[in-house]
């Protein structure tokens, strides 16, 4: 599933060290290609958030070099719209429409009312929302803030999706059903994905690689390639193959927290 071999983040001993100390990342090395599903899998506290922030442009780091596309984070977000960021949290404005929501990131970028509602009318029924698109955030579930916020980060069609445990809130069969989608948006869009989680059998079973962190400070532990096939559907789950994947990065999280570091 794999599309290019094309190196999209590259961290080069990357270190990020906070005004009061804290050391979040230490001598941190990845690269992330194009096409790929990588999850960041660690504890809480690991830095997972760091590095996702500041491929963002939200933060840079205290030492050591991080390019996105060639380029400094914060270049790439200045000049092009290729990043979008989905957090935990929906993060929708209250007293806007779903439709309004999701066509606010086109409209700020100065795109006609006319292609900005197609774009967002096109995204809105991907994420099986086109019925809802005069409501407000305040009439929706969860499960459906979650595809608004999705569906507003996928409207400016993005190269690279960064999401921060974006299921982390959400019930277990909602957080499967966004899972399902998820992984037919990724197909459809051929975007590169980065997902946050410390759930294993959500990173397994969405991912095409797994970056496995250690806590204090993060580094970078092992990193999985999943050898899972696609499509995966809710039957995977209970395969032999995933048990065994499962069980596989369970040890290797467990492993990274004695780990010292993988150069
Ligand atoms: N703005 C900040 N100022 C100071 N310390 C920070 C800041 N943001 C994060 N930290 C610290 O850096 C470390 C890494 O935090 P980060 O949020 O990246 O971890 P995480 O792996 O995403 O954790 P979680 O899974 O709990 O969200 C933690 O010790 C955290 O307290």
């Amino acid at each position: 599933m794999v599309r290019s071999e094309q190196e999209i983040v590259t961290f080069r001993q990357v270190h990020k060290i906070y005004n009061n100390g804290t050391v979040a990342l230490s001598n941190f090395n990845l690269t992330i290609k194009e096409g790929e599903f990588i999850s960041f899998l660690g504890p809480s506290g690991c830095g997972k958030s760091t590095a996702l922030r500041m491929i963002a442009g939200l933060g840079e780091p205290t030492k050591g070099e991080l390019k996105v596309y060639q380029k400094s984070p914060k270049e790439m977000i200045s000049e092009t719209n290729d990043i979008a960021f989905v957090f935990q949290d929906s993060n929708l404005l209250p007293w806007r429409s779903v439709l309004d929501n999701v066509m606010l990131p086109l409209e700020l970028r100065g795109i006609s009312k006319r292609k900005r509602k197609e774009e967002a009318m096109r995204v809105l029924e991907m994420v099986g929302l086109k019925d809802y698109l005069k409501a407000y955030p305040r009439e929706l579930s969860g499960g459906m803030k979650m595809r608004v916020s999705i569906a507003r980060a996928l409207a400016a069609k993005p190269k690279l999706l960064l999401m921060d445990e974006p299921f982390a809130a959400l019930d277990e069969m909602t957080r499967q059903g966004l899972q399902l989608e998820l992984l037919d948006i990724w197909k459809k869009e051929k975007t590169t994905i980065l997902f946050v989680t410390h759930n294993v059998f959500e990173a397994v079973f969405l991912s095409s690689k797994i970056a496995v962190m250690s806590a204090r400070p993060g580094r970078l532990s092992s990193v999985i390639d999943v050898n899972l096939p696609y499509p995966r559907e809710t039957s995977s789950l209970t395969s032999r193959e995933f048990g065994s994947m499962v069980e596989f990065t369970s040890e290797e999280l467990e492993k990274s927290s004695e780990r010292k570091e993988l150069v």
